[in-house]
């Protein structure tokens, strides 16, 4: 961290100083970000930057065609970005610059990309004492033959309907095109590589878990509503849209206390903690759901890593407190 008058920013400064009615924050934290410009949009609200500079945060955006080195001094690196060569660019820099705290590191990110991968950190816990139980649902991957799935399907004794969800998360819209499958013959006409996933019915709520560092935020969701025993006769894979991605919240609908009751915070704060060490990562979110009719069976069913952090209600505050107070790499 930087003390006032370390760094050359003085416009921000004296900016803060004015906004501040002629009180300086105590100290500056420059945080150099690299962001798709979709993220970009949504994570840096005006709103958001306002209350930060207030505070001595300092963010820059990070020029991708100089040197990295040549950039900042920054005590904070945030970034989002795929490709192998920025992950080289990044590991490259945390080794010149130690001091620096970059968020996160690669190959942890890179342990999200893949769906598969993603719920293996949920699925080797064991919380059974933390007031529920915490699980994944069945699921395989189909790497290459789309003409095998139905065989593999039925080798592996998955249950439809399925869920099929591409296996790369790659930050494109492609990689969030999901289908439900009620048969498996269906499955073929589908494009691997792809996660097939048991669908867990869970009364169309599903709860968003938001992990800034230490911090969690937990909100409701839209989600997919149960599938019927008749509709189980249905045939076909059928798309379906981001439902639970949508800025509309379900905190304020009138739900089903069964369905929507919030999981126990304790369970919740053991989630957490566990996956944040095991992934080794402190910017993510957790999508799970409840199994319909029990109170404390939920499933985990996705992990992203930077998520839309701008619709995470007082986001401008938790992430200010938490870049504050970063302890200083060493
Ligand atoms: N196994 C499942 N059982 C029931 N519903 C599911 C399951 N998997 C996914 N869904 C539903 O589909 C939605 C999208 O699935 P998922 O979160 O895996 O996709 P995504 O593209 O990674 O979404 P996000 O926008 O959160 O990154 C979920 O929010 C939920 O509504
Ligand atoms: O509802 P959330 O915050 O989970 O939705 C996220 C989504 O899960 C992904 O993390 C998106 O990021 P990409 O992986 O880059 O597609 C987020 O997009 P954003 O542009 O809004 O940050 C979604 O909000
Ligand atoms: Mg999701
Ligand atoms: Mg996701």
């Amino acid at each position: 961290m930087r003390l006032n008058g370390e760094v050359s920013h003085k416009e921000e400064e004296e900016e803060g100083e004015k906004e501040n009615g002629n009180l300086l924050p105590q100290k500056v934290v420059v945080v150099g970000y690299a962001l798709t410009s979709k993220k970009k949009k949504s994570f840096m609200q005006p709103k958001f930057e306002v209350l930060a500079r207030k505070k001595g945060i300092v963010f820059i955006a990070i020029d991708l065609n100089k040197p990295l080195s040549d950039q900042g001094p920054f005590d904070v690196v945030l970034h989002k970005m795929s490709g192998k060569e920025w992950c080289e660019v990044i590991e490259d820099y945390k080794q010149k610059h130690p001091e620096v705290t970059v968020l996160d590191p690669p190959d942890a990110i890179r342990h999200l990309h893949n769906r598969q991968s993603m719920l293996q950190n949920v699925a080797d816990l064991d919380l059974s004492d933390c007031h529920g139980k915490v699980c994944v649902p069945r699921q395989m991957v189909i790497k290459k033959d789309p003409l095998s799935i139905p065989d593999e399907v039925f080798e592996a004794g998955l249950k439809l309907p399925l869920v099929a969800k591409p296996l790369v998360v790659d930050g494109t819209a492609k990689s969030h095109e999901l289908f439900l499958a009620y048969d498996r013959f269906s499955l073929s006409k589908l494009e691997p590589p792809l996660v097939l996933q048991e669908f867990v019915n869970h009364g169309g709520v599903l709860f968003k878990i938001y992990i800034v560092g230490e911090a969690i935020k937990v909100v409701k969701r839209f989600s997919l509503p149960n599938v019927s025993k008749c509709e189980l006769a249905n045939v076909g894979v059928h798309s379906f849209p981001r439902v639970s991605s949508a800025t509309a919240s379900a905190d304020d609908a009138d739900l089903d206390p069964s369905i929507a009751e919030l999981p126990p915070q304790p369970l919740l704060e053991r989630l957490s903690r566990e996956l944040r060490s095991r992934l080794g990562l402190q910017l993510f979110n957790i999508d799970m759901i409840r199994e319909h009719g029990t109170r404390d069976v939920f499933y985990v069913i996705d992990i992203n890593y930077f998520p839309g952090y701008g619709k995470m209600p007082g986001y401008e505050h938790i992430f200010t407190d938490f870049l504050l107070n970063l302890a200083p790499a060493t």
